[in-house]
């Protein structure tokens, strides 16, 4: 296989560098995905300038704030964003996907068989699983503000580290809404990346991080 021309040249109209075999991974995903994509309804994101600046873009800035030996779950994977694409990015990690439309979340199975790449895929609500899983870190995109994410994690935080979500402009709104409804009371959130969107030069991404305070989150103080 080698690296299709547009998904290079979107690559590049993007600036991104990728080592060429990892790209190619990258790629043999985008490809089965959109396989599966004619069937369910699993992202709109289907040309390779939209999978680069919408989807890769966020994955290569959560890739580095993870740390080696991680135990990390996408939660609400849907399309395998970004959890798939983090597997790919760091082999170092232990990416563990949930997804609670059972369609979907075959199609993920499907998807990681194919690529042959170690990752479990859950068919359940990424919450439920805390019951019996711990991780380090969780982490997710497009699945639910910061307020529902912390009504989701409150029970559990014996069972994870922190919460890494990525969000676009209306985290503030959100971040707003989580303080009022008091959902952020005990926790730290942290904004820990922000980049340009590209859309328009006033559109940032952001990375926010979420852990309990005191010495339950003392790594992270
Ligand atoms: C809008 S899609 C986002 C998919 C992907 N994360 C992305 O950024 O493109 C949200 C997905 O999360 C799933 N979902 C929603 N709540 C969930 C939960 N509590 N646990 C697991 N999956 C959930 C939905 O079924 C849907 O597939």
């Amino acid at each position: 296989m080698s690296l299709d021309p547009e998904f290079a040249a979107a690559l590049d109209a993007h600036s991104m560098e990728i080592d060429e075999v990892i790209a190619l991974k990258l790629q043999a995903y985008a490809e089965t995905m959109w396989r599966w994509n004619e069937q369910l309804n699993l992202t709109r994101h289907t040309t390779w300038d939209l999978f680069v600046s919408r989807d890769l873009r966020d994955c290569l800035q959560l890739a580095p704030l993870l740390e080696a030996g991680e135990e990390v779950l996408d939660l609400g994977s849907g399309n395998g964003v970004p959890g798939i694409p983090l597997a790919i990015l760091r082999p170092d990690i232990e990416v563990s996907l949930a997804e609670s439309v059972a369609k979907r979340a075959n199609a993920l199975g499907e998807i990681i068989e194919e690529l042959g790449l170690p990752v479990p895929v859950y068919a359940a609500r990424g919450e439920d699983l805390l019951e019996d899983f711990r991780f380090s870190s969780v982490v997710s995109r497009a699945v639910g503000s910061i307020a529902k994410f912390c009504r989701w994690i409150e029970p559990h935080w014996a069972s994870v580290d922190r919460l890494l979500l990525i969000k676009g402009p209306k985290w503030v709104e959100e971040r707003g809404e989580a303080r009022h409804l008091g959902s952020l009371a005990n926790l730290q959130l942290r904004r820990i990346a922000t980049y340009p969107l590209g859309d328009d030069e006033a559109s940032e991404g952001v990375i926010l991080q979420i852990w309990p305070s005191g010495p339950r989150g003392a790594r992270y103080n």
